[in-house]
């Protein structure tokens, strides 16, 4: 019987499938296209396997920067993705505006860019965050910024403040020197989401650190350039490879951290200072939050001001989503931009 030409077998050479299938990292997504990282490949460009696109538009968000994929070379460069692992975890966030945003995948840590002034970070923003990380189980990091623009003294406190939480707290300056064997002590073979507004000095610390690899990130470029297919990108994350595994995750600037996916049981759960009242609690599960709730009473009347007005906010945007308070933004003048 004869074969009719579009369902003959193309020959084997031109799919390239000796190459094989082989393990990659998404480390970006331009609409369906995506840019995947390998040690040995560095960057290639790939799509998604038919019935994969299939199958996305149930998963509102199938691919992120971050996840682990399987992929096959195409033709010619581009390469075709088949599947993807089971992610360890991943970071959402959630507006009045619209659903779940999965930002990223498979972290190791959260870094909390916060600048102590020009403009000054609120502790809103960076509680937010805390609440974010606790939810995904991913360890948040802060990291002050500006460090040259302050007193030694409200420096000790701002760390001091955060540190005597549980969290791990660091502060950075361009101007000092210690800055980057620092920061890289804390970066090395992790992969870090870096979160931070404008201005709050992201692009100078990540240029500092990419200093070494230039070249890996300049092919990402070149990678996307090539394609000529859109600047829109649909998550905005991008992974840059650094030395030894290390790997940091950009985020565009945000100007609040949408968290109306939480409920305010899991709010008050993710304030490490009202563990212990929740350990005290009688109930197996929790009870409506009334007036006898050990950490509604906690938070009335031990929950140092700043903390409770965190919380304050939190409920606040739950009952309000529309509201969004100034303590939410990063700063008064960040907000202006937007
Ligand atoms: N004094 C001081 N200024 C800094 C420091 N780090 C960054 N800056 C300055 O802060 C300004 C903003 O820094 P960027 O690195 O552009 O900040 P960004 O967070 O990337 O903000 P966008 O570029 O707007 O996205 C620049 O003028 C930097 O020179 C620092 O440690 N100390």
């Amino acid at each position: 019987m004869m074969v009719p030409d579009n369902l003959k077998e193309e020959p084997h050479s031109t799919r390239n499938s000796s190459l094989g299938k082989e393990q990659f990292t998404i480390a970006r997504i331009f609409g369906a296209y995506y840019e995947l990282y390998s040690k040995d490949r560095l960057y290639v460009r790939a799509v998604l396997k038919g019935k994969l696109r299939l199958k996305s538009t149930e998963d509102r968000h199938p691919f992120v920067v971050g996840d682990l994929v399987t992929a096959e070379s195409g033709y010619g460069e581009e390469w075709i993705i088949l599947e993807k692992e089971e992610r360890s975890n991943y970071l959402t966030r959630r507006s009045e505006h619209g659903d779940n945003h999965v930002l990223c995948a498979n972290l190791d840590q959260v870094a909390i860019l916060a600048s102590y002034k020009d403009p000054e970070t609120k502790d809103g923003f960076i509680d937010r965050l805390l609440v974010a990380c606790y939810h995904t189980k991913i360890k948040p990091l802060i990291i002050f910024t500006k460090s040259d623009l302050v007193d030694p003294s409200l420096k000790k406190e701002k760390e001091d403040f955060y540190s005597n939480l549980g969290y791990e707290v660091m502060s950075v300056s361009i101007e000092d020197e210690n800055t980057f064997p620092v920061l890289w002590k804390v970066l090395q073979g992790k992969k870090t989401f870096l979160c931070g507004n404008s201005g709050v000095g992201k692009s100078t610390l990540l240029n500092q650190l990419t200093k070494k690899s230039v070249q890996k990130v300049q092919k990402t470029n070149e990678v996307s350039g090539s394609t000529k297919k859109g600047k829109h990108t649909t998550t905005n994350s991008l992974a840059v490879f650094l030395e030894e595994d290390t790997v940091i995750i950009d985020s565009p600037g945000v100007k609040e951290w949408g968290i109306l996916h939480l409920s305010k049981q899991e709010l008050l759960e993710s304030f490490p200072e009202l563990s212990s009242a929740k350990e005290q609690c009688s109930s197996q599960y929790c009870c409506d939050l009334g007036p006898e709730c050990n950490m509604v009473r906690f938070m009335e009347n031990g929950l140092l001001e700043s903390r409770k007005k965190s919380l304050e906010s939190m409920f606040e945007s739950l009952d309000k989503p529309h509201r969004v308070t100034r303590r939410d933004h990063w700063s008064q003048a960040i907000t202006k931009r937007y």
